[in-house]
């Protein structure tokens, strides 16, 4: 039964969702960082909101942990490569927040327009001071979206109920999105220089880190609002404390800073400043969202490989989970024999898929492929993290789906190059379901795939198998199924030979010594 360990707050609806799951679940919000380096290695999964720092020192002690839920959007409080060096998926919720965090941005603009914090806090003190406070209409205001994506396009949606004049900056918006969310499309510049009100929808990038730094604030136009309820490190603390200072900017809320938890921050207690302990999230349905969202993904992960959401692998639908998983297999034994087989490091990858298997969705079977084949390197090579381990070893990987007429209904081809030479062998599934060996360098042969084979290349030529047997049967090594192919009579032969137990290294020296041997090799799956 696979375990999961919740440790921050969650709703604990996602405790039901992992037991009705069949799923073993300890809750522990507020778990301290040296606890949870010294627990993680007892878990298949990790399911998180933001406290929880997954860093590289939690993932070296990580050693059976398949997947990091992230029950809302940022992951930028997990190492994800560090995470997917080590074969682990992240994934997170997109879309369960979106709305609150949405509702949130509208209201800090709200309490910001109207200084409400300050005027609950007078009232509430009995001063009423109905002269101190006035405020500004949203009314006909320019409002200027950085970030339109999920939340940034709610916010737009609800700033345009609010009759503002929205305009938006987002490298990645095209014109037709524009035009369909109803905004017009600016540069950066442009809109620092037009909006009354400015809010922050953009995730904490290199490019979008300090967007709002001291030369980009000094181009906005004197007596703008600020909002940012996306991510500290947006905004550039220290310019925006002079810049409100000065009156440059009236006001800023943010419900996200540089250093999180903030207990203490330059701008805090500043009178035009609205402050949030990053509760962009914080409402019972949102967390009730995510937090099932999150279990779900979780669990459809672990028991039976289907992955939504993912942020360093491909997706793959519960629908075709169950269909791709004996494709895994079959392709993860082919790179397998491969990656036993090649000596100089691999140049070059093909995958090829024909018949059934070229209608599938075809990144995980790469991916299998892949991970089989660099075993051999690495023992923590996973389907996860097998695609960047051959873009770091520059290995060039291609994938063809062949729509043709092929001998048999499904077919997985694998191709390797190494230095000089030129390895393929390819399979089928037989009944729908069990990987079969079909062809080995060009070879035509029917082979189960069994736990210890022997590999043997060989001139064909008469007497050969039987002595092969003899030096097995010396050795007391018994044989489970023998399977033969040759390239034609009197030229080259391959036996693949299924073996109870191993095979110790001094026998394999007197099969390689045997006449007629080119090539012996103990191969494992
Ligand atoms: N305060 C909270 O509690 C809270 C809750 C949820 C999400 N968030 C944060 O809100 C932010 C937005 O989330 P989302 O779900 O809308 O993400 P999203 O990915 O849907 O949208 C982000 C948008 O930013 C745009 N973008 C990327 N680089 C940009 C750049 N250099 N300049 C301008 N735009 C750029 C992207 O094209 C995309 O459209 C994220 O940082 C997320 O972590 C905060
Ligand atoms: O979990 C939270 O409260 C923060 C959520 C938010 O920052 C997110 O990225 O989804």
């Amino acid at each position: 039964m696979p375990k999961v360990l919740i440790s921050d707050a969650l709703s604990e609806r996602a405790v039901d969702i992992f037991r009705e799951r069949g799923i073993e679940v300890d809750y522990k919000p507020g778990m301290k960082a040296d606890e949870l380096v010294s627990v993680i290695g007892n878990y298949d999964g990790l399911a998180i909101r933001s406290a929880t720092k997954v860093t590289e020192a939690v993932l070296e002690k990580a050693g059976g942990l398949k997947v990091i839920g992230r029950a809302g959007i940022g992951v930028d409080n997990v190492d994800v490569p560090a995470a997917t060096k080590k074969g682990v998926v992240v994934m997170n919720t997109p879309f369960g927040n979106s709305i609150t965090t949405a509702e949130h941005a509208i209201s800090m603009m709200m309490a910001l327009a109207r200084q409400i914090p300050e005027a609950n806090a007078s009232t509430h003190a009995g001063k009423w001071e109905k002269n101190r406070f006035m405020g500004v209409e949203l009314f006909g205001k320019v409002l200027g979206v950085i970030g339109c994506g999920n939340i940034g396009s709610i916010v737009i949606d609800r700033a345009q109920g609010l009759k503002m004049k929205v305009i938006g900056f987002d490298p990645f918006l095209t014109e037709e999105r524009a035009q369909d969310i109803g905004i017009e499309k600016v540069e950066l510049d442009e809109l620092l220089a037009r909006a009354d009100f400015i809010t922050l929808h953009t995730p904490l990038t290199d490019s979008t880190r300090n967007i709002l730094n001291a030369e980009n604030i000094a181009k906005t136009k004197p007596g703008v609002r600020i909002v940012n309820c996306a991510r500290g490190g947006l905004i550039d603390e220290a310019a925006l404390k002079a810049a409100l200072e000065s009156g440059h900017v009236a006001g800023a809320a943010l419900d996200v800073f540089e250093v999180e938890p903030a207990k203490e921050n330059a701008l805090f207690g500043m009178e035009n400043v609205v402050v949030t302990p990053h509760l962009g999230a914080a409402t019972s349905e949102a967390q009730e969202n995510v937090a099932l969202q999150v279990a779900e993904q979780m669990a459809d992960y672990l028991l039976t490989g289907a992955i939504s959401n993912a942020v360093n692998v491909a997706s793959v639908s519960a629908e075709d989970a169950p269909k791709l998983k004996p494709y895994m297999q079959l392709a993860e034994y082919l790179g397998s024999m491969l990656g036993q087989l090649t000596v100089e490091g691999i140049g070059q990858v093909t995958v090829e898929l024909e018949g059934h298997a070229a209608t599938l969705n075809s990144k995980p079977i790469l991916a299998a492929a892949l991970a089989g084949l660099m075993k051999p390197i690495s023992d923590s090579v996973n389907m996860v993290n097998a695609p960047s381990f051959a873009r770091q070893r520059d290995i060039a990987v291609s994938l063809t789906a062949h729509d043709r007429d092929c001998d048999y209904q499904t077919l997985v081809r694998v191709t390797t190059t190494d230095g000089s030479q030129t390895r393929t062998v390819a399979g089928t599934l037989f009944g729908g379901r069990a990987p079969r060996l079909v062809e080995v360098r060009g070879i035509s042969m029917e082979a189960d795939f069994g736990a210890t084979m022997l590999y043997v290349r060989n001139r064909d030529e008469p007497g050969f198998i039987g002595k092969l047997g003899s030096t097995l049967g010396e050795a007391g090594i018994n044989i489970a199924s023998f399977y033969l192919g040759r390239t034609e009579k009197g030229g080259v032969a391959l036996s693949l030979v299924d073996i109870d137990g191993t095979v110790e290294d001094a026998v394999l020296q007197r099969i390689r010594a045997l006449p007629g041997v080119i090539r012996a090799e103990l191969l494992t799956f």
